[in-house]
């Protein structure tokens, strides 16, 4: 196997994400100096990858604190669960949280380690493609409310992400499928020759030992890095860049639809949907091609996403939208593209364009 690359994440507090392959052995390197007690947030369904890990933190203190699975653990009483299990343990702010685990466990653990003595230092340890090309990266965490989506949390950078692409061996295919969804979307905002290569490739050989693959996480990483490195928390870009928001992309409906089906479904097949249903409405309030929105649809159809949606009235997902983060007051904002890889910020679309966008939505 190649050596593994690492691609430097240059914010105020940088830091690497490391990916190849079987390069868990990496994970005491990332680790800062003088941390004694480290606690490993882990889902019990990933127990059989637990171990290896922990072996490998010999000479450290590890405690591990087991949470549910998937989004079920970004709820405000098992991040009181872990504060209990590191107050027990006596955790001070020379340790150390290790997540491992999907987004929603990386969304958790690193809420858990931003907020334990107004912050420790975490090092995530991604198991899904979704993770290793987003959620690990960048220092977003946070819980859910039942008002929505990631509504709370704080910006909390990692002081290191592991990327170990063998543990992808086991993911289930619609997980994998998923995460292709956040790496579309980076070729949409931001490098196009993401699309040309999901575009020229069998789906089904997008496997965890794929080279394709190990470029698409390379690729999407180096997208969200440039991304954070510019507007980590989210203030806005220069020239007319939407600075951080463009990683948001597609996401003001997608968390909505999330909300709506009792996060019935992936985020990843979520953002899908919301990345048709912003080309759609930059079609009609923007100037976006129909031959771009079109491509919309045929790059996250060919992995097996899904591109249409019209699962609950369009007035309750307005009402979600009106929390997302992005808004301002009344206003709804969303990312839309004015070109390929030129996204740009639509401020107050009329409702009868986000209507008909979300007509668009359902007959295709
Ligand atoms: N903070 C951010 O910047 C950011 C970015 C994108 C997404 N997110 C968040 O990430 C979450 C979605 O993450 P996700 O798609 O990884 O979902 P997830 O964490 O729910 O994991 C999906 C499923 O895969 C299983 N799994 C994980 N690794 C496995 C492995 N190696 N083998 C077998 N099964 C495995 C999990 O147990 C779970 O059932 C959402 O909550 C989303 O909001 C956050
Ligand atoms: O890192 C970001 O910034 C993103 O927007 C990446 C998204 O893929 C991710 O789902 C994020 O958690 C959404 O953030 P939110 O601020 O809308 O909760
Ligand atoms: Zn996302």
């Amino acid at each position: 196997m190649s050596a593994p690359t690492v691609i430097p994440v240059a914010t105020a507090a940088p830091y690497d994400v490391v990916v190849g392959h079987g390069v868990l052995d990496r994970l005491p390197g990332l680790l800062p100096a003088g941390v004694q007690r480290v606690a490993i947030v882990c889902p019990e369904s990933l127990e059989d990858l637990l171990e290896p890990l922990a072996d490998l933190l010999d000479g450290y203190e590890v405690v591990v604190l087991q949470v549910p699975d998937g989004e079920e653990s970004k709820d405000w009483e098992v991040a009181a669960a872990c504060w209990e299990g590191l107050g027990e343990e006596g955790f001070t702010r020379s340790d150390a949280v290790v997540t491992l685990g999907g987004g929603a466990t990386t969304d958790l653990g690193g809420f858990v380690a931003a907020t334990w003595l107004r912050g420790v230092a975490v090092v995530h340890v991604p198991t899904t493609l979704l993770a290793m090309v987003d959620a690990a990266v960048g220092g977003k965490t946070g819980i859910n409310t039942p008002a929505g989506k990631n509504l709370v949390g704080s910006f909390h950078e990692p002081a290191g992400v592991l990327c170990d692409l063998a543990l992808l061996a086991t993911l289930p295919r619609e997980e994998l499928v998923a995460g292709l969804g956040e790496v579309i979307k980076c070729g949409f905002i931001a490098d196009p020759r993401i699309l040309e290569l999901v575009e020229e490739t069998e789906p089904a050989d997008l496997t965890a030992d794929s080279p394709v693959l190990r470029e698409l996480v390379e690729r999407s990483v180096a997208v969200k890095a440039a991304v954070v490195a510019g507007d980590l928390k989210e203030k806005g870009g220069v020239d007319g860049h939407p600075g951080r928001e463009a990683l948001n992309y597609g996401h003001t409906l997608a968390h909505a639809i999330e909300k709506a089906t009792g996060y019935g479904i992936r985020h990843g097949e979520a953002v899908a949907i919301g990345c048709v249903y912003v080309a759609e409405l930059a079609a009609r309030a923007g100037e976006l091609s129909p031959e771009l929105v079109a491509r919309h649809r045929a790059a996250f159809g060919r992995v097996g996403l899904p591109t249409s949606w019209s699962g609950a009235s369009f007035d309750d997902l307005l009402a979600t939208m009106r929390v997302d983060k992005k808004s301002r007051g009344n206003q709804l904002r969303f990312v839309v593209l004015e070109d390929l890889a030129k996204p740009v910020v639509l401020a107050g679309p009329s409702e009868e364009d986000l209507r008909a966008a979300y007509a668009a939505l359902a007959g295709s």
